[in-house]
């Protein structure tokens, strides 16, 4: 069986950013504001190979056919928390996209994702949904959040995170082998809380100040 890609996001300015957000001393301000820099960065990525159409433009010179993105808008789909920290970075890039809010968190004792909030546009399945996560660890929450879209009929979903352990990446191929991954790195393994080493901590703590 094949499994889905993944791209690991080598560019220096990414590579740069995300150390700036591992440091433990970071302010809340600068690591939600780091988060959104990256989203836009990675967002550029993933939706690099976007079908374009010719669409008959006019220049103040002539006529000209033009290339667009085809189809109809791209839906993103952030995991709360701190899914939502990609968000506004990802929006500045495609600002008429529609946004499917996805309320999952992390049960501490079983790492098992628990859902209490789904809200999609009624028509994912002739959109491009862009699934965003920072943290891919178990990749409970990553699976969860792609099962609930392919529900609601999206068939064309790539998943965007900061972070990702082997165990996550795992996980999420085999339960998810036609959803590709764009990831800023790969760690090197969870520790016996479920946290990825050496990640950065807790992502939505860091991000809303709730430490
Ligand atoms: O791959 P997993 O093992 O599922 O871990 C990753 C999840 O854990 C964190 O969420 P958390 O439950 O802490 O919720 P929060 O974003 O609201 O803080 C993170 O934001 C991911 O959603
Ligand atoms: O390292 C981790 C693992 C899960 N969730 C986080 O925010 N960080
Ligand atoms: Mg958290």
């Amino acid at each position: 069986m094949s499994t889905s890609s993944v791209n690991v996001v080598a560019h220096p300015l990414v590579q740069h950013k995300l150390s700036l957000m591992r440091e433990k001393d970071r302010s809340t301000k600068s690591f939600r504001e780091i988060l959104n820099e990256i989203g836009m960065l990675l967002a550029y990525e993933v939706t690099r190979d976007l079908p374009l159409e010719l669409v008959e433009i006019e220049t103040p010179i002539s006529p000209m056919q033009a290339p667009k993105i085809a189809g109809k808008k791209l839906t993103l789909a952030p995991i709360l928390r701190a899914g939502v920290g990609f968000l506004d970075g990802m929006l500045a890039l495609m600002p008429s996209a529609r946004i499917a809010h996805i309320g999952l968190y992390r049960d501490p004792e079983t790492l098992q994702a628990v859902e209490y909030y789904f809200k999609a546009p009624q028509d994912l399945s002739d959109r491009t949904v862009i699934l965003m996560d920072p943290m891919l660890a178990t990749g409970n929450s990553a699976c969860a959040g792609a099962s609930l879209l392919k529900d609601r009929g999206a068939r064309d979903i790539r998943f965007v995170c900061l972070l990702a352990a082997p165990e996550g990446i795992a996980k999420f191929q085999s339960e998810h082998p036609d959803v590709p991954v764009w990831t800023a790195a790969i760690d090197e393994r969870l520790n016996d809380h479920g946290y990825i080493v050496p990640g950065l901590g807790d992502a939505g703590d860091r991000m809303f100040g709730t430490k």
